[in-house]
């Protein structure tokens, strides 16, 4: 069976598969950029890697720039940098060149957005081949750690979070989108597959040289496994002396948890063409999407063991909290 016949993709009922049956093959670009504090200068960087991506090599499809395209990645940037989506100079940029190129589908990365109150976000812009704007995406999961001898940043310091799942329609499938820490996030990935009925997951991010070795390749991998994915992340390229520095290693991993493209840390465009119907192919061998047992996962929030009051709310409403 190949991969159009996807509503047995997933024990999800057919309603789950609006769109046509998805052709097979998809070529993807990720434009591992280098970022710099000169936003003209990265808008310029930006469209000269489209155009290469989609113009040599084979052409592309699917086109993926990174998390802060065109802006540093840090809290003090995010205000001066942010624009409003749409409307702004990047959104105009980037669905001009989808539109002149004919790009099936370009993931313009994330930028700052400024919203109509004030508000800031770290917002992803999908553009169809006619330069419209089909899909944004304000990252949900804010950047909040503190690794001691590692790294401390704090987004929520200047961020809101989004508070939508996004997903949205592709030639090729259903596709998820998240940006970078929504990764860590498997319940997001869950419900752009489980709900919405994603093909494939994508996360502009920016890991960095504390996390980007521990758990990069881990996370895209575990979410290709967990949910017979394809999964593709593109990061900016490591700049010497910024002052974020990220980790490179953009990748596309397929369902079966292969990396079949990636890089080092240096500027870069990633290639693949990738076959969707190993989608269908890992599902139907591993189909741990059909064996979930909700019976058991009755508690989608567990209680922290010294937290009476929820254990005790939970208790009241019979979810069945079992303390370890
Ligand atoms: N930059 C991020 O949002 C996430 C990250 O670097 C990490 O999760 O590690």
């Amino acid at each position: 069976m190949n991969a159009s016949a996807s509503p047995a993709d997933v024990a999800a009922p057919a309603s789950l598969w609006p769109q046509p049956p998805p052709s097979q093959l998809l070529r993807v670009a990720l434009l591992q950029l280098p970022i710099t504090n000169d936003k003209a200068q990265n808008l310029a960087t930006a469209e000269a890697a489209i155009r290469e991506a989609v113009t040599t090599g084979g052409g592309a499809d699917l086109v993926i720039l990174p998390e802060c395209f065109n802006c540093p990645y840090g809290a003090s940037y995010f205000g001066p940098y942010a624009e409003p989506i749409p409307g702004g100079p990047t959104t105009a940029r980037l669905s001009a060149l989808a539109r002149e190129l004919a790009i099936p589908v370009l993931v313009g990365g994330s930028i700052p957005e400024r919203t109509p109150e004030g508000r800031l976000h770290n917002t992803a812009l999908v553009f169809d081949r006619t330069g419209a704007l089909v899909a944004t995406h304000r990252k949900a999961h804010l950047f909040d750690v503190d690794v001691p001898g590692g790294i401390r940043f704090v987004e929520s310091e200047t961020l809101s979070p989004g508070d939508q799942v996004t997903t949205f329609p592709t030639p090729w499938g259903t596709a998820g989108l998240g940006i970078c820490y929504d990764v860590r996030f498997p319940h997001l990935a869950s419900i752009m597959v489980e709900r919405d009925g994603a093909r494939l997951l994508i996360y502009p991010a920016a890991f960095n040289t504390t996390t980007g070795p521990l758990h990069w390749e881990l996370l895209l991998r575990s979410r290709a496994v967990d949910f017979g994915c394809w999964v593709m992340a593109c990061s900016p390229s490591r700049v010497p002396g910024a002052t974020y520095q990220a980790f490179g290693h953009s990748m596309i991993v397929s369902p079966w948890g292969t990396v079949v493209a990636t890089c080092e840390a240096g500027p870069s465009l990633v290639r693949a063409t990738i076959d969707m119907a190993q989608v269908h192919q890992a599902r139907q061998a591993i189909p741990v999407l059909s064996q979930r047992r909700w019976d058991l996962y009755t508690c989608d929030r567990p209680a922290p063991a010294d937290d009476k009051d929820n254990l005790a709310r939970q208790t009241a409403l019979k979810v069945n909290v079992r303390n370890v």
